[in-house]
């Protein structure tokens, strides 16, 4: 691998991701990028899936693949990257941003790309469901719902999710999951089952407060039917990272988790997946090359192990 003050850079900027534009991003990153003596490198991707393509094209030519944008577009990298050499950075644009806050990011763009120079490599664990890698969170139910909604959506930002849960929180029904954890079988109703490497789904809501980055596990969060009396108490704890003390919330930790059940689309790092295959999760350890910025700051739920 090449020498840190060497590294070469690809940013990969996803220009529809979150709100306001991307156009200017290119002159940005030169900016604060063309200072140093480094290769530097930006492009947009096109469409769903171009992330991913703009990597393994430009495999060779790049250490680094920055990814500009949210969480789709950092699944999008990642899938790419993990798991080999390469090292993967991401610079927050996105409408969630899970991987960035619980990294401690600037969610500024221009102050996380200058904080990006001052970096430290970190590896951190990946979760698989059905092939498919995931960094954040992967789960069946109302959040998977919610993706499909909000992907079908034109508005981006933090808003149109809150608009979507409060639309559709009342009308949908818990399922039925058959769910198996390292091997132990179980049957639970539930309004969402979350299988976490991190530990929220994005804008500070901790669906697995107890999730850490590197602990070679994966957090699950059963939430099961609750009263509709208790949605305030539990929507407050989402944000204040305790819905793990909630009595209506079933927390385990593993390795390799099965759920069977006869609704299984799915959501992956916030992407919606129309599937009815049984899900198979598993978790890659240290199997991510990271750049973060040198002073983290502290956040509720950022946790690395040990
Ligand atoms: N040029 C493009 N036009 C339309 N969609 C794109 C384009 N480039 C990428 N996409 C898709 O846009 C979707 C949303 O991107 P992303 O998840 O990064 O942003 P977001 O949904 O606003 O943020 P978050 O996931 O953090 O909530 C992804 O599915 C991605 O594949």
């Amino acid at each position: 691998m090449t020498e840190k003050s060497n590294y070469r850079y690809l940013f990969i900027i996803n220009p529809v991701a979150g709100i306001g534009g991307k156009k200017y991003f290119p002159e940005m990153i030169m900016r604060v990028f063309g200072e140093m003596d480094v290769i530097v490198e930006t492009c947009f991707t096109t469409g769903r899936g171009d992330a991913s393509r703009l990597v393994r094209e430009n495999w060779e030519r790049f250490d680094v693949f920055v990814a500009v944008g949210g969480d789709g577009t950092v699944n999008e990298v990642i899938s790419a990257v993990a798991g080999t050499e390469k090292l993967f950075a991401l610079i927050p644009a996105g409408s969630g941003n899970a991987l960035g806050r619980e990294l401690g990011l600037s969610m500024w763009p221009a102050r996380a790309l200058k904080e990006m120079v001052a970096s430290h490599l970190r590896i951190i664990d990946t979760g698989k469901v059905n092939g498919r890698r995931f960094v954040n969170v992967c789960g069946v139910g109302f959040d998977a719902h919610i993706a499909g909604r909000f992907a079908k959506s034109k508005l981006r930002g933090p808003l149109p999710y809150v608009a979507h849960v409060l639309r559709d929180f009342m009308a949908y029904q818990p399922h039925w999951y058959r769910i198996t954890i390292d091997e132990k079988t179980f049957r639970r109703k539930a309004f969402v089952v979350t299988v976490a490497n991190t530990s929220q789904f994005g804008n500070n809501a901790y669906i697995a407060p107890r999730a850490k980055i590197d602990d070679a596990l994966l957090d699950i969060c059963i939430l099961k039917p609750f009263p509709v009396g208790v949605a305030p108490d539990l929507a407050l704890r989402l944000f204040n990272g305790q819905l793990d003390r909630s009595k209506y919330c079933e927390y385990h930790q593993g390795k390799e988790i099965l759920i069977e059940g006869e609704t299984l689309g799915y959501q992956v790092d916030g992407e919606p997946i129309i599937n009815n295959q049984p899900l198979q999760l598993s978790v890659d350890g240290k199997s991510l090359n990271i750049l973060v910025p040198g002073s983290i700051r502290k956040v509720a739920g950022l946790s690395f192990a040990g």
